[in-house]
C-alpha cells in the first residue's frame, strides 16, 4: 500500500517518533500507568539493595562469625526477596493489562476510522492489507506498550540506580566505566535505526502476503473452478518467503545488536575488575567493596544489554506504529462541512444533477460523466439504460456521495449534498446493488442491516413483502439461520430478495436499484420482479435497468453513452425514434423481444 505510506514524513522513518502517537492512548489509563511505575520502582529498589548486603556479609558477617547478625541478615534478605517477588508480579499485571487495554482501544479506533474513509481510499488500498495493520501491527504495538516499555523503564531505572551506586561505592572505578559508555551506546542507537527500517519492511511484506491470501480465500470457488490452486499456492508461498526473508534480515540486525551490546558491556566489566583487583592487592580497597562494585557493574551491564534488546523491540514497534499512524492520518476524501445544511423534513425524495462532470480519482484523465443534468421528481420511477461502462453506476456513486463531482452539483431534496452531512443524505437512500452483499450472520440480522434496532415483527413483515419469508422459513433455523459468508448458502434469486427485504425495512424515500445482469430462472425472476414492485411503491426510484419488464414500467427512460444522457423518453417513444435506445434494446433485451415489439406498436 505504497500510497498510504506517502503520508508519513521522512523524519518519522529514523526514530522512535511514531510511538508518540500512542501517548494519548496510554494517558487515558493513568491508574494502570501509576501502578506499573510504582511497582517498577519498588522492584528496582529491592534489587539494588542486594549488593549492599553482599558487601556487609563479605566484610563483616563472616569475619565476626556472629550468628545473630547472620540470622537477622538472612531474614532481612527474605523480606527483600518477598518485596521483590510481589512487586514484580504486580508490575507484570499492570503493564500487560495496560498493553492489552491500549491495543484494544487502538484497534477499535483504527477500525472505526477505516469505516469512515471514502471509497476513493478503497479504490487504491487492499482490504487484506488493512486487516493486517489491524492485527499484526497492533500485536507488535501491544508487546511494546506492555512488556517492552516496562522492561525499558525497569532497565533504565536499574541501570541509573546501579551507576549511582557504583559512583558512591568507588568514584575512581566508575570513571573508567563512564568513559566506556558512549562507545557502547552510540553504535546501539545506530543499529536500532537499521532494525526499525528492516522491521517496517518485514511488516509490509507480511501485509502483502495477508492481502493476497484473504483475496484468494474470498474467491476460493473461482480459484478451484479455474484449477489455479497450484499457481495461487506458488504465489502465496513466494509472498510468505519474501516476508520471511525480510523478517530474517531484521532478526539478523537485532542479533548483531545483542552481540555487540553484551560483548562491549561485559568486556568493560572485566576491565574494571582487573583494575579493581590491583586496588585490593594494594590495600586501597576492601574485597567487599570490590564485590559490591562488581555486582553493581554487572547489574548496570545487564540493564544496558537488556536495553539494547528492548531498543530493538521498540524500534520494531515504532515501525508498526508508523504503519498504523498512516492509516489514522488518512482523511476521508468526502468531507463533512463545518456547518452542514439541514435536509428538509419531511423528506420528499427528489434528486437532481446540475451539469455534473466527474472522473474517478484513480483515473483522472478519463472522464466518467460530462456535463450531465437530470431531474427526478418525488415518487417518479426513472430507468437508466446504456452500454457497459457508460457511467450508470457512477450516477449512484455520486448520489450516495462516495465521491464529489469535479464540476456541477448533485441535489437531494433541493440541497446540494456537498453542503449536507453525508449520513443525513444517505439516510434518505436505500440501495439494492447488482452484487448483493450478504454477511456471515443470520437471515434476520442481514435484513436488519440498514435498521439495526428493528424488531423481529418488522423484519418478518419486510421479508413477507419481499417474498423472502417462505424460503427463509424453509431454512433449518428460519430467520436465525446463518447464511454463510457472502451468502454462499443462498441462491442468486434468494440473495436478491434478501436485499430487497433489507431495502424495504430501511424504508427510505429514494431507492437506488442496480438490477442484476445475471439471468434468473423464470420463477425466481417473477418473484424478484414482484418484490421489486412492492419495494418501489410510493418511492422515488432510479433504476439501472437490464430487464425489459422493469423498463416498461418506468415513467421515463434515460439513455446514457460515454457519460452523457443522449436520449430521454418512454419506451415507445424511444423505440419510435430508432436511435441508440432502439439499437440497444434489440440487442440487450433479446429475451423479451416479442414483448418489446408489442409495446413498441
Ligand atoms: N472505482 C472506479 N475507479 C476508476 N474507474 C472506475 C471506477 N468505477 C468505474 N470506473 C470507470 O468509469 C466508467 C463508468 O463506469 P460505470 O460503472 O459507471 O459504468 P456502468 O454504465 O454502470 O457499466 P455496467 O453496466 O457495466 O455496470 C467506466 O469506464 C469504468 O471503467
Amino acid at each position: 500500500m505504497a500510497e498510504i505510506s506517502a503520508v508519513s514524513d521522512g523524519k518519522a522513518r529514523r526514530s522512535l517518533h511514531p510511538l508518540r502517537r500512542l501517548a494519548p492512548y496510554v494517558g487515558r489509563y493513568r491508574g494502570l500507568v501509576v501502578g506499573a511505575c510504582f511497582f517498577l520502582l519498588l522492584a528496582a529498589g529491592a534489587t539494588l539493595t542486594l549488593p549492599l548486603a553482599v558487601r556487609r556479609m563479605i566484610d563483616h558477617g563472616f569475619s565476626e562469625a556472629d550468628s545473630t547478625f547472620i540470622a537477622n541478615y538472612f531474614s532481612m534478605l527474605i523480606v527483600v526477596a518477598a518485596v521483590l517477588a510481589v512487586a514484580s508480579a504486580c508490575r507484570y499485571y499492570f503493564v500487560v493489562t495496560l498493553g492489552e487495554r491500549v491495543v484494544a482501544d487502538l484497534r477499535r479506533n483504527v477500525f472505526g476510522h477505516v469505516t469512515c474513509l471514502s471509497p476513493a481510499f478503497f479504490d487504491r488500498a487492499q482490504s487484506g492489507e488493512i486487516v493486517s495493520r489491524l492485527t499484526a501491527d497492533t500485536t507488535q504495538i501491544k508487546a511494546a506498550v506492555g512488556s517492552t516499555a516496562s522492561s525499558a523503564l525497569r532497565n533504565v531505572i536499574m541501570g541509573l540506580g546501579a551507576v549511582v551506586m557504583m559512583v558512591i561505592t568507588s568514584p575512581r572505578l566508575s570513571l573508567l566505566v563512564v568513559v566506556a559508555i558512549p562507545f557502547i551506546v552510540l553504535p546501539l542507537v545506530a543499529f536500532g535505526r537499521s532494525v526499525r527500517r528492516r522491521s517496517r519492511y518485514a511488516q509490509d511484506q507480511l501485509a502483502e502476503a495477508t492481502a493476497y491470501a484473504s483475496e484468494q480465500i474470498g474467491a476460493v470457488r473461482v480459484l478451484q473452478a479455474f484449477t489455479s490452486e497450484k499457481s495461487v499456492r506458488g504465489r502465496f508461498g513466494a509472498a510468505v518467503e519474501a516476508a520471511f526473508a525480510a523478517a530474517r534480515s531484521s532478526i539478523f540486525a537485532r542479533s548483531f545488536l545483542t552481540f555487540f551490546a553484551i560483548f562491549t558491556t561485559f568486556s568493560s566489566v572485566v576491565a574494571v575488575l582487573w583494575v579493581g583487583s590491583h586496588d585490593v592487592l594494594a590495600g586501597t580497597m576492601t574485597a567487599g567493596t570490590l564485590g559490591q562494585f562488581l555486582l553493581y557493574a554487572v547489574l548496570a551491564a545487564g540493564a544496558l544489554g537488556a536495553l539494547s534488546e528492548v531498543w530493538g523491540e521498540l524500534s520494531q514497534a515504532a515501525g508498526a506504529a508508523e504503519r498504523m499512524g498512516e492509516l489514522l492520518d488518512e482523511e476521508p476524501a468526502v468531507a463533512v462541512p463545518e456547518a452542514p445544511v439541514a435536509m428538509p423534513s419531511p423528506p420528499r425524495g427528489a434528486v437532481s444533477f446540475r451539469n455534473v462532470s466527474f472522473s474517478y480519482p484513480t483515473r483522472p484523465e478519463r472522464s466518467a460523466l460530462h456535463g450531465l443534468s437530470l431531474d427526478v421528481a418525488p415518487g417518479e420511477t426513472v430507468a437508466i439504460v446504456g452500454p457497459s461502462g457508460a457511467g450508470k453506476s457512477t450516477i449512484f456513486s455520486l448520489i450516495l456521495r462516495y465521491y464529489d463531482p469535479i464540476e456541477g452539483q448533485v441535489l437531494v431534496d433541493g440541497v446540494d449534498i456537498r453542503q449536507a452531512d453525508p449520513q443525513a443524505v444517505r439516510e434518505r437512500l436505500a440501495i439494492v446493488p447488482q452484487d448483493v452483499t450478504v454477511f456471515a450472520e443470520s437471515a434476520a440480522e442481514n435484513i436488519a442491516f440498514g435498521r439495526p434496532g428493528a424488531t423481529r415483527e418488522e423484519v418478518e413483515a419486510a421479508a413477507q413483502a419481499a417474498l423472502a419469508h417462505d424460503f427463509i422459513m424453509a431454512l433449518e433455523d428460519g430467520y436465525d439461520t446463518q447464511v454463510g459468508e457472502r451468502g454462499v448458502t443462498l441462491s442468486g434469486g434468494q440473495r436478491q430478495r434478501l436485499a430487497i427485504a433489507r431495502a424495504i425495512l430501511r424504508d427510505a424515500p429514494i431507492l437506488l436499484l442496480d438490477e442484476a445482469t445475471s439471468a434468473l430462472d423464470a420463477e425466481s425472476e417473477t418473484l424478484v420482479q414482484k418484490a421489486l414492485e412492492r419495494l418501489m411503491e410510493g418511492r422515488t426510484t432510479i433504476v439501472v435497468a437490464h430487464r425489459l419488464a422493469t423498463i416498461l414500467k418506468a415513467e421515463r427512460i434515460l439513455v446514457m453513452t460515454d457519460g452523457k444522457i443522449v436520449e430521454e423518453g418512454t419506451h415507445a417513444e424511444l423505440v419510435g425514434r430508432g436511435g441508440v435506445y432502439a439499437r440497444l434494446a434489440s440487442l440487450q433485451f433479446d429475451a423479451g423481444a416479442d414483448v418489446f415489439k408489442g409495446a413498441a406498436e
